[in-house]
């Protein structure tokens, strides 16, 4: 449905996506996600049709929307944009704002339309309010009803979370997440915070400096990161000194470790990352590290923990938090790794 293949995007000589490659399926939420001023917005922007490209090509429902010499209208590309502030309009209803964009539809079908969207977004009670009168998740419902109207073959959503408190954001995306799969759009959306995109999106893209670093599943992001870049920005963890002892042995300061599947062509001396949950509290184990930082989460207490007598190198732990440590405390813990994700030492 979407497909980007070798966009360049330029500002005033300046290039802020370089070789963006990218596919979305029928019916596929995609996801653009990093760090502020990676170029999401930008991307998004060219593909709704607001930014021209300098090279490669966008094409949606496989026709050329964008190259370097041509550039569809916004109109002819049938992609509705979804806006970070909602843009509604102020003097029109929830009805009239969600039936803006079905001028060409019937009365009868435009009521219907409108009807089920209230229907699916639950607005049905707020139907004849002003955007002024609701809160900002049911605003944000009527802007993506709104969007979702005119069927769009790809709905495109600029941080369509931040203006809500945190609470009601992972709530909200789930009920997204839902409608947009209750309708089957094809949807990319951008965010910088990657809570939201685990909840909602099928595939991400990881952004850095204007390029795409990996486009995957959440799961295989977490686990399988194939930049440094991404195993530093996607979830938490450390990563340790090691080295390769022999084919089924690493060696780090946790002790030795024997490894389920020794990747081919490891090197001798790598760093190696270590998540929150490889770390396992265990008062029988030879290894203690000693608490340098801790984060009360309810159920759970995040430790940091610094490793050996120097404290060079720090893990994070992640324990029930009945396991309750105070900073300058030392307890016992052991490594156990499920993947091996290694990197050359920085
Ligand atoms: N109109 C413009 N003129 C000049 N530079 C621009 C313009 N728009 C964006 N940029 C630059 O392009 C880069 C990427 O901006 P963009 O808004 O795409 O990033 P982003 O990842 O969406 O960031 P954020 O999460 O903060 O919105 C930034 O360095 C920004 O300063």
């Amino acid at each position: 449905m979407l497909l980007i293949q070798d966009v360049t995007i330029k500002i005033a000589d300046k290039v802020i996506n370089d070789t963006i490659n990218l596919h979305l399926a029928s019916g596929d939420i995609g996801c653009l996600l990093g760090p502020s001023g990676c170029g999401k917005t930008t991307l998004l922007r060219a593909i709704a049709g607001f930014l021209p490209i300098q090279s490669g090509v966008i094409k949606v429902r496989q026709q050329e929307v964008s190259t370097a010499t041509r550039h569809a209208d916004i109109t002819e590309r049938k992609v509705g944009v979804v806006f970070q502030d909602f843009a509604l309009f102020p003097h029109l209803t929830v009805a009239q704002n969600i039936g803006f964009g079905l001028h060409e539809l019937k009365a009868l079908e435009r009521e219907n339309r409108v009807n089920e969207l209230l229907a699916l977004t639950q607005l049905e009670e707020h139907a004849d309010k002003y955007p002024h009168t609701l809160s900002g998740g049911q605003q944000q419902r009527v802007a993506i009803a709104r969007a979702l109207a005119p069927k769009p073959d790809l709905l495109l959503l600029d941080e369509p979370f931040s203006a809500l408190d945190p609470e009601l954001r992972e709530t909200l995306a789930k009920d997204i997440k839902w409608i947009l799969k209750h309708e089957n759009v094809t949807a990319l959306l951008v965010t910088h915070d990657q809570t939201e995109a685990f909840t909602i999106a099928d595939k991400i893209a990881v952004m850095s400096n204007g390029k795409i670093e990996q486009c995957a599943s959440a799961y295989a992001l977490y686990h399988e990161p194939e930049t440094r870049f991404v195993a530093d920005f996607i979830g938490e963890g450390r990563f340790i000194r090691a080295t390769h002892v022999d084919a089924k042995t690493l060696l780090t300061q946790l002790g030795p470790f024997v490894v389920p599947e020794m990747p081919e062509n490891i090197y001798k001396e790598f760093s190696l990352l270590v998540r929150p949950d490889d770390i396992l509290h265990d008062d029988a184990s030879r290894f203690s590290a000693t608490v340098v930082d801790r984060a009360f989460r309810g159920s759970h207490i995040l430790y940091t923990l610094a490793l050996g007598d120097e404290h060079k190198e720090q893990v994070l732990c992640l324990t029930p938090s009945h396991h309750d440590h105070q900073i300058g405390e030392h307890f016992g813990i052991c490594l156990e790794l499920e993947h091996i994700i290694y990197f050359p030492n920085a």
